[in-house]
């Protein structure tokens, strides 16, 4: 094996992803003594638009670009990603096959002043700019107002502090890494809002080829987490979905078995499809299919058409 004594991780300058990169970081030089391991940071096109809602701006990929450009270019060797802001699809030259066991996958109710989404009061207003959380809300609280809210977890927490909304929705994962778990008023179940495929797992992108870091990545990866989000994947891939759209779907595994919940909603939450599908993890990728297949047979493709401004069948 040849020797890799420098790796570069490029991350985005967000506390979030910078805590995610640090992470990786010291896990690395933990596992591999002698490994120095250094963090390049970039701004993303998705870092810089932050006042349209990203389902406007195509959201797919706009907070990985540069990154991959960097890998592409041998100015960084690996990235370091939220699995659910992952696109399917990667640049030739560079693959993601390790994926770090899971925190959290649950949404997150945070407010000042409520304890939960059931004790909103009649209209409050509720920030988060995922159509996924929108469509999953407003089937439960038609009553509610949704506005969206974008920008890093400090700005969203900044923006509720500063009284624009009554509550607001965030992924648990990201509170619990960055130690805010007193912003955490309650965790939303499952079943009240179904997560984003992907949602709390990290993922390691590195150059196709590039065995010696691969080998030095190995021991991160987390085998029933894997299976877990190759499932969730091939749903969303199924439906064409990425992070925004009004998909849901989580997967969790007991033994050898996976069991895969699905939703496919109108964003004001007037037609919501579930679907759920059960089976050997090693199936996992064909489970999702199946999932996605049952939601299409229950009409997903028109809602989603009506999303992407093209034709899913
Ligand atoms: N879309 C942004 C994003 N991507 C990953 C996370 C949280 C961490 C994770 O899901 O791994 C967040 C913040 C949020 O949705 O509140």
């Amino acid at each position: 094996m040849s020797e890799v004594t420098t790796l570069r991780i490029a991350t985005r300058k967000s506390p979030l992803a910078m805590w995610q990169a640090e992470h990786i970081k010291a896990r690395l030089e933990a596992m591999h003594p002698g490994l120095v391991v250094e963090l390049v940071t970039f701004t993303t096109q998705g870092d810089k638009i932050l006042d349209v809602p990203l389902a406007k701006i195509g959201g797919k990929g706009l907070f990985v670009k540069e990154l991959e450009a960097a890998m592409l270019d041998g100015r960084a060797d690996i990235a370091v990603h939220s699995m659910k802001d992952v696109p399917m699809e990667f640049p030739e030259g560079l693959e993601l096959g390790v994926i770090c066991e899971r925190e959290n996958p649950q949404d997150a109710f945070v407010s000042n002043t409520y304890k939960s989404l059931d004790e909103l009061p009649q209209g409050a207003v509720v920030g988060t700019s995922s159509l996924r959380r929108q469509c999953q809300i407003q089937q439960q609280r038609p009553d509610l107002v949704i506005k969206s809210l974008r920008g890093n977890v400090q700005t969203r927490l900044s923006k509720l502090d500063a009284g624009e909304f009554d509550a607001i929705i965030l992924a648990a994962a990201g509170l619990l890494r960055m130690e805010m778990q007193d912003r955490l008023t309650a965790f939303i179940p499952a079943e009240q809002s179904l997560p984003a495929g992907g949602q709390g797992a990290l993922g390691i992108e590195w150059r196709t080829g590039d065995t010696a870091v691969h080998e030095l990545l190995k021991p991160l990866h987390d085998d029933i987490t894997a299976s877990c989000v190759l499932a969730e994947r091939a749903l969303n891939r199924r439906l064409q979905g990425g992070c925004q759209v009004p998909i849901a779907c989580y997967a969790e595994r007991s033994e050898d078995q996976l069991w895969l919940r699905g939703l496919v909603g109108s964003v004001d939450g007037t037609t919501v499809l579930r679907t759920e599908n059960r089976g050997a993890a090693a199936d996992a990728e064909t489970l999702g299919i199946q999932a996605a297949e049952h939601l299409l047979e229950q009409g997903a493709g028109a809602i989603l058409s009506a999303v992407y401004g093209h034709e899913v069948n």
